[in-house]
């Protein structure tokens, strides 16, 4: 019998209901939307509320913010009804617990990764996050805290041993995915400028292409999921307290 697959892959920045049908038609698990003006991939509520709606119960919606405060939370939630908010700015452990507890919904908090110290980090967040998405620090001067098509030195998650599970991302593509895949057996990725033709522009064909890399290198051996994962549509369970990390 052939081991299920249990890869989970977010497509991150859809703005329009062509690219969401294309990344839930090739099996995306998670599906993005940005609300943070700067960023080319921003979505305004009623955009929002039309592709949730077309999302809804075929993959997990993520709600992705930049140190939102409560009242843009709730007017997200009101509009796209997501299952997950991911944080990707520069919320303390103490805001994503506060978030969590207000909101009633797992979150996914993203954290930079340049060096093994960065890893440190790590430890403080995973007693109050559901997940940790593991991305590359923004270059000096970017505008976007992510979303800037940047890859990090992968080898600095060797031997990582999370008490949450963690999703890899920063600079993938349909061209690199399955070398991480390989080498980090991570058990989810994100990818948004990857998979587009221009800023802000997904490409059905490169979702497509990014899906079937990572799914036949998941399917060689490359991938797990840990346990302790929340499954899809879930009620958020409490994290386990945090832990120490060892980062080599
Ligand atoms: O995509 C954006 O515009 C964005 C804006 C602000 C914060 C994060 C953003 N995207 C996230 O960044 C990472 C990596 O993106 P990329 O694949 O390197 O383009 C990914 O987690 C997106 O969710």
């Amino acid at each position: 019998m052939e081991a299920a697959l249990s890869l989970e892959i977010k497509i991150c920045g859809l703005s329009t209901a062509e690219t969401l049908e294309a990344s839930l038609g090739a099996g995306a698990d998670m599906v993005g939307m940005v609300f943070f003006a700067p960023s080319p991939r921003h979505v305004d509520f009623a955009t929002a509320a039309t592709l949730g709606a077309q999302a809804r119960g075929r993959a997990q919606i993520v709600a992705l913010t930049v140190d939102a405060d409560d009242a843009t939370l709730a007017a997200i939630l009101d509009a796209l009804r997501p299952d997950m908010f991911q944080l990707h700015g520069h919320e303390t452990p103490a805001r994503v617990a506060a978030i969590r507890a207000r909101f009633g919904l797992p979150v996914m908090k993203a954290l930079g990764i340049a060096s093994a110290e960065d890893l440190a980090a790590l430890a403080a967040y995973e007693g109050v996050a559901d997940r940790l998405l593991l991305d590359a620090k923004p270059p000096k001067g970017a505008v976007l805290p992510g979303g800037n098509g940047v890859t990090f030195d992968w080898n600095l998650l060797a031997g990582l041993d999370l008490a949450r599970p963690f999703m890899l991302s920063g600079g993938l593509d349909p061209e690199n995915v399955a070398s991480a895949v390989r080498l980090i057996h991570p058990p989810g990725l994100d990818v948004s400028s990857g998979v587009e033709r221009g800023p802000g522009i997904k490409d059905p064909s490169r979702i497509e292409a990014f899906l079937r890399a990572a799914r036949a290198a998941e399917a060689e051996g490359g991938a797990r999921r840990p346990t302790g994962d929340t499954p899809a549509g879930a009620k958020p369970t409490p994290p386990s307290p945090a832990r120490e990390t060892s980062p080599s």
